[in-house]
């Protein structure tokens, strides 16, 4: 197999235009980030050609996992690749630190619930103890 072809962060911001626009998608979770020409499926977008165009030559994979794409879209992208992204060692400390900080939250976020329904327990235990007692 061919090796991939590999651009920088550099090369992929040139591809910025209706007429030539190229993504960066994925992370190290999705098997790293990959670069994509857009271009011809920017009219066929659901989503719309104006929002592919804001991120153009730019790192666009958060933006396309929060919309929660389906396995077509995901299929649909897979057909667009054009090589990898090749990170500076800069590039790839900072990534590795926003993932870490994602994942931080994301706990905080359990354990918020973890809380809510510790004092929801708490809660019922004691109305349900005033309950019972003016019966
Ligand atoms: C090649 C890259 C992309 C492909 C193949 C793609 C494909 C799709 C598809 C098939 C849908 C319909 C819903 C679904 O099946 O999930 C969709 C919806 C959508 N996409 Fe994308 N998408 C891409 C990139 C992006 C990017 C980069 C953004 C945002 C910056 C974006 C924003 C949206 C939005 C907002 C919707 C929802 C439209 C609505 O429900 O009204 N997409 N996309």
């Amino acid at each position: 197999m061919a090796a991939e072809k590999e651009f920088t962060a550099a090369d992929v911001a040139k591809h910025n235009t209706a007429e030539d626009c190229w993504l960066i998608i994925g992370n190290e979770n999705t098997g790293g980030a990959k670069v994509y020409d857009v271009t011809s499926y920017l009219d066929d977008h659901p989503g719309g050609a104006e929002v592919m165009l804001d991120v153009g030559g730019k790192d666009a994979d958060e933006f396309f996992e929060d919309i929660g794409h389906s396995n077509d879209a995901r299929e649909e992208l897979a057909k667009h690749v054009v090589g990898v992204l090749k990170l500076t060692e800069e590039e790839k400390e900072k990534r590795r630190l926003a993932a870490e900080k994602k994942s931080g939250a994301d706990s905080g976020g359990m354990s918020m619930i973890a809380v809510l329904v510790a004092a929801a327990g708490i809660g019922y235990y004691f109305y349900k103890q005033k309950v019972d007692s003016s019966e």
